[in-house]
């Protein structure tokens, strides 16, 4: 363990990056936006409220049906973006939606297949809107949920995944576009694929992802920690992660810690993390939760902002140099600040 040099986290190193609100993309109000397509009943709503509004999967199932487009800003989060989503019964590019414009500004065009319903029509019509929104706005990010997986055996979820991309990689060659790069993620709602596999979309919007990635490296190599990563803490989407290799286990015991906080802190405490209440008796901006387990390793999350926390994964030996790593975080959390200049956040706290 060794303690990092305040001056490299200086803002210079960083003032290239912009915030996401002021990136190109961004349309309207000035958020990068999401557009959410996919059939009638795919998921897509679901998918909306399980994430940005906590619903329980459970719930999901009493959805009504979409009628029209819906336009939501995301709030009370770190994550200043907007999502669009068209509901299965309406042509997105029909003129009335003003094609042009939805896509010339769209950051990420995030298509819905259900794994478990009919696939060609689905494919078929995501194909052809890729290819449309493409011809609009060469830089949008094309991501595909193959979704609802949980019914599905991992031969059966693997066998669709190679049909559905077979399929659109056809597609695609028949318009000689098959330079369209496309990711494909298993999701569902019923576990943390769902916010892993959005987090992984948000990152590729996100300008400061770079140098997010270098300051939570020296964070860990500074402190001894196996894998850290900067989450938003009302969605449990993380912002970024070190450039170790992404281990679904860790994340998801991250996940279940956020959860454990924001649960205990929204029955006892006084602040809730996702309001703009200043911070008072029960939860403030200096609060972290260390859960040791059962393994030789210990778990730790430390507030960086009113909406970001840094997760963390250590050895119990090295995490009992509290002095250290407390230094660190502090040059760590100056970082972030400086990336993304929420400075003033921090100050008016004082
Ligand atoms: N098994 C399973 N069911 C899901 C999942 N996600 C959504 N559903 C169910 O799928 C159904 C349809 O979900 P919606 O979110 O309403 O679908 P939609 O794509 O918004 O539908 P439209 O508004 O008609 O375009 C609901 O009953 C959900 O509970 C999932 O991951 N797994």
């Amino acid at each position: 363990m060794s303690a990092m040099q305040p001056d490299q986290y200086n803002s210079e190193h960083y003032n290239n990056y912009e915030d996401p609100g002021s990136d190109e993309e961004a349309v309207g109000d000035g958020r990068p936006t999401i557009v959410i397509m996919g059939q009638k009943r795919s998921g897509k709503t679901s998918i909306r409220k399980v994430v940005f509004q906590k619903m329980s999967p459970n719930e999901t199932v009493f959805c009504e049906s979409t009628p029209r487009v819906m336009n939501e800003p995301i709030t009370g989060s770190f994550i200043n973006l907007q999502t669009i989503e068209f509901p299965g019964q309406l042509d997105a590019f029909d003129t009335a939606f003003n094609p042009k414009e939805v896509f010339s500004t769209c950051g990420a065009l995030l298509f819905v297949i259900d794994a478990q319903a009919d696939l060609p029509e689905a494919l078929r019509k995501m194909s052809a809107a890729m290819i449309r929104a493409y011809n609009i706005n060469k830089n949008i990010k094309f991501e595909v949920f193959v979704h609802k997986v949980d019914g599905l055996s991992e031969e059966t979820r693997m066998a669709t995944y190679r049909r559905i991309f077979q399929k659109v990689q056809d597609d695609l060659a028949d318009h000689t576009l098959d330079n369209i790069y496309i990711t494909y993620h298993m999701t569902s709602i019923y576990d943390h694929s769902i916010f892993e596999a959005f987090s992984k979309v948000i990152q590729k919007l996100v300008r400061q992802l770079p140098a997010l990635i270098k300051l939570l490296d020296m964070f860990n190599t500074a402190c001894s920690v196996e894998k850290s990563y900067l989450f938003d803490v009302s969605s449990k989407i993380y912002v970024a992660t070190d450039s170790n290799p992404p281990d679904l286990s860790t994340y998801e015991l991250c996940c279940d810690m956020i959860d454990i906080t924001t649960d205990l802190t929204g029955i006892y405490g006084n602040y809730r993390i996702d309001t703009n209440a200043p911070p008072q008796d029960g939860y403030n901006l200096e609060s972290q939760s260390v859960v040791r387990l059962k393994v030789n390793q210990v778990l730790f999350m430390k507030q960086v902002d009113k909406y970001l926390a840094l997760i963390g994964v250590m050895k119990k030996e090295p995490f009992e140099k509290k002095g250290l790593i407390d230094y660190n975080f502090q040059i760590f959390k100056n970082g972030v600040t400086a990336v993304f200049e929420i400075g003033r956040l921090a100050i008016t706290r004082h």
